[in-house]
């Protein structure tokens, strides 16, 4: 299968075409997700056990929708204790990062004398982190999803998944867990996952907001649920740019492109050059790429490289190539570059960026501490990454002494004259003085 090859020496514009990702339609899953979520709605429990069953193949006749102390210990024993410790070394930078980005519990100023404002930064009540499981199982999205949750303290961080079909959820992701701090665990994934947490059941906690990435199931259902559950930053389908300069050598910058084509068939992933030497020889490596990772992997690499969503784009010159990076905004983007700290600058939308041939994806997706939960599907042309501040609300503040009341009374009391608002007006008019604690001061 030849790689797609997008040679845009030529043309005057960029194509539209090349931005598009597979989460642009979701029309085929939305009016499928519509019963899952209604019958979870209705019958709780009961409808999480039959998709499960359904969609994830659980077979055993008992099967605990939350997960029990006693699956977390076994898990402790079955991980591979190098694992573990990648976990705990990850956990480690992740919430170092996560605590370091944490916003004061509050600020305020004097606008005007006597005149106190600010922000509160209060966590959210109970937040759902979802951690899919389908083409893979990613304890790392547990760590990028409830250190936050942790560190923000969140009173009820829930995490929900997709079990497997011994019924069980991933061991590295309960290993994760509990090194995170995270006790409650639920075996439901999908759409129904969800609505779990949307509407809550005779098991799973109502949540006020969901975080984390999943299939299009799980975002159709995100859509359709949005008017009951905040669903925080849109992570679709992983999906990464490479921009790489002539200084490049394309057998590197072809095996970054490797790094999140592997994802899924509806992932996205382009080596965007105005070199064609590394163009042709990104080209040239990826098959012997493809041959070391496996079919399962290789298949979906393939179907994104050489499939509408995925390829190598030659461009005319390196600022058309930046050009084609902001406007495409990029969940990941890596620079390869003689100067890839002048090329950051350029950047204007993308979910994370990782500079020069050192910082491969892969570093950012599970160790590095910045949150790997990324805007997608040219999100990143307004939201950031998953951060701390996603799982707190901001409350303004203010407090007025009888000094500024003086000052700003009158000013608020033009306006809401103006404005067509006499209750305002006669709140701040001289009927306030004898009602006040103090006297006559109004
Ligand atoms: N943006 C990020 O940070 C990030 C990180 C990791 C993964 N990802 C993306 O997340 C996605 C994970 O998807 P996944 O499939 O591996 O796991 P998932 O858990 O999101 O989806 C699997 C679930 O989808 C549901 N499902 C599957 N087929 C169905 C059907 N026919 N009808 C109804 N429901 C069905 C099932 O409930 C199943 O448990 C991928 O697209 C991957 O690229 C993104
Ligand atoms: N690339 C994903 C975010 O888009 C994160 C991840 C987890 N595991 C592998 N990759
Ligand atoms: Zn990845």
């Amino acid at each position: 299968m030849p790689v797609s090859f997008h040679d845009l020496t030529g043309a005057d514009a960029l194509p539209e075409a090349l931005f598009k990702r597979t989460e642009s339609d979701l029309s085929f899953f939305v009016d499928k997700v519509k019963p899952i979520i209604e019958a979870v709605r209705t019958e709780g429990d009961q409808a999480l056990i039959r998709f499960a069953r359904e969609f994830d193949g659980v077979q055993p006749e008992t099967f605990s929708i939350q997960v029990q102390e006693e699956e977390f210990d076994a898990a402790f024993e079955r991980v591979d204790p190098e694992v573990i410790e990648s976990i705990r070394f990850s956990v480690e930078n992740v919430r170092a990062f996560h605590e370091a980005q944490k916003p004061e519990e509050m600020w305020w100023k004097e606008m005007r004398p006597g005149a106190f404002a600010g922000d509160r930064h209060v966590p959210i009540d109970a937040v759902a982190c979802y951690v899919p499981r389908g083409k893979g199982s990613f304890p790392s999205v547990l760590i990028m999803t409830a250190v936050p949750a942790v560190v923000a303290g969140v009173p009820l961080p829930v995490v929900i998944t997709p079990p497997g079909p011994d019924g069980t959820v991933d061991d590295a992701t309960l290993v994760a867990a509990r090194l995170v701090g995270i006790k409650s665990v639920y075996k439901c994934g999908g759409a129904q996952g969800v609505a779990a947490v949307a509407y809550g059941t005779q098991s799973v906690p109502k949540c006020l907001k969901i975080v984390g990435p999943g299939s299009p199931w799980v975002v159709a259902a995100k859509r359709q649920l949005t008017h009951l559950l905040d669903p925080g930053v849109p992570a679709g389908p992983s999906e990464s740019l490479i921009l790489a300069d002539d200084t490049v050598n394309g057998a590197l910058a072809a095996l970054d492109l490797l790094i999140e084509s592997e994802h899924g068939p509806d992932s996205s992933a382009y080596l965007v050059t105005s070199s064609r030497r590394v163009a042709e020889e990104a080209i040239a490596a990826l098959p012997g790429y493809w041959e070391k990772i496996g079919d399962k992997r290789a298949g979906f690499s393939q179907s994104v490289l050489c499939g509408e969503h995925g390829g190598v784009v030659l461009t005319r010159d390196f600022a058309t190539a930046i050009d084609f990076v902001n406007q495409y905004a990029p969940e990941h983007l890596e620079i390869l570059a003689a100067e890839p700290m002048a090329v950051m600058m350029k950047i204007r939308n993308a979910g994370e960026i990782l500079l020069g041939e050192y910082s491969p994806i892969t570093l950012g997706n599970f160790v590095l501490g910045p949150n790997a939960v990324l805007p997608t599907n040219s999100a990143a042309k307004t939201a950031g990454p998953l951060s701390v501040s996603d799982y707190m609300k901001r409350v303004s503040v203010a407090y007025v002494t009888s000094e500024g009341y003086q000052e700003l009374a009158p000013k608020a009391k033009r306006f809401a004259e103006y404005e067509g608002f006499p209750g305002h007006a006669l709140a701040v008019s001289a009927l306030r003085g004898p009602l006040l604690k103090g006297g006559n001061n109004g």
